[in-house]
């Protein structure tokens, strides 16, 4: 699904201030896989995140999306695969349009000059539904500015936007560590079960080791801007997060 090969990231090069942000990352992702990403602040996770979403270019090496070389590829250029969810619940919506308008410019985002998808009462009947199925009682306030939720409705529903674009691919950029725990627990339990339910493959970055111990099917630990650990089928299964917490000893 996702074939990294040697993937390098240098910021500044040549200069005083280089920084090697990724030293040649090599990572096969398998269509459904849930990949965890783990490992100190500084370690790459965010640039290997970004340079698969296309938010930056690589210093070299290359990413395949479904057998498609994308390294050269605008961010934008690959939203028919990729979806991202940020830290900040403000990103990736627009606070002053309704949860339903929201919903049409997500729908039109890759479906360009067919205007009229996102108009329709089916459209709002089929978003009610699947609003409701996330049982946080926002269906019946799909008219009301998407900037009046908490954050955790928030991340909900561009969660259910994501999907609901067709998206193939699943960033998540540290999705809940603006959320309280109770909020968070809810939005990776939805985009766990959306992840299934929709049979995406999916990354998610984090630094709550109980998360990484309890989502995914796979967990990789960034150091230095490479794979220190790549763990994943029983192995993955089982493990702990006091097993996780001695990684980082
Ligand atoms: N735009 C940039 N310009 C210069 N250096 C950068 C830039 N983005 C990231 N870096 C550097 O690249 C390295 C990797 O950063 P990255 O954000 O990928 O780490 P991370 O593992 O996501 O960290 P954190 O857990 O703190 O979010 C760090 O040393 C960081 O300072």
């Amino acid at each position: 699904m996702i074939s990294i090969t040697g993937l390098k990231k240098t910021f500044n090069a040549g200069k005083p201030n280089e920084v090697i942000a990724l030293q040649a990352v090599d990572l096969e992702i398998k269509q459904g896989e849930y990949l965890v990403v783990i490992g100190s602040n500084g370690s790459g996770k965010s640039t290997l995140l970004n340079l698969i979403a296309g938010s930056m270019l690589p210093t070299g090496g290359s990413v395949n999306i479904e057998g498609n070389d994308v390294s050269k590829l605008a961010e934008y250029q690959r939203s028919k695969w990729i979806a991202r969810i940020f830290q900040n619940p403000l990103s990736g919506t627009a606070a002053d349009l309704s949860i339903i308008d929201n919903f049409r410019l997500a729908a039109l985002r890759t479906k360009s000059k067919n205007l009229i998808i996102g108009k329709t009462e089916q459209f709002k009947q089929l978003v009610k539904e699947r609003i409701a199925a996330l049982n946080m009682g926002l269906e019946n306030k799909l008219d009301q500015p998407i900037g009046t939720l908490s954050g955790g409705q928030r991340q909900a529903l561009t969660l259910l936007m994501s999907v609901m674009d067709e998206c193939k691919i699943l960033l998540l950029d540290e999705p809940t560590a603006a959320l309280d725990p109770r909020s968070a627990n809810n939005v990776l339990k939805i985009a766990d079960d959306l992840i299934k339910q929709y049979k995406l493959t999916a990354l998610l970055v984090t630094h709550n080791l109980r998360d990484a111990a309890v989502y995914g099917n796979r967990i990789i630990q960034m150091h230095e801007g490479q794979i220190l650990k790549d763990i994943s089928g029983a192995e993955k299964t089982h493990i702990q997060q006091n097993q996780l917490f001695e990684w980082f000893a």
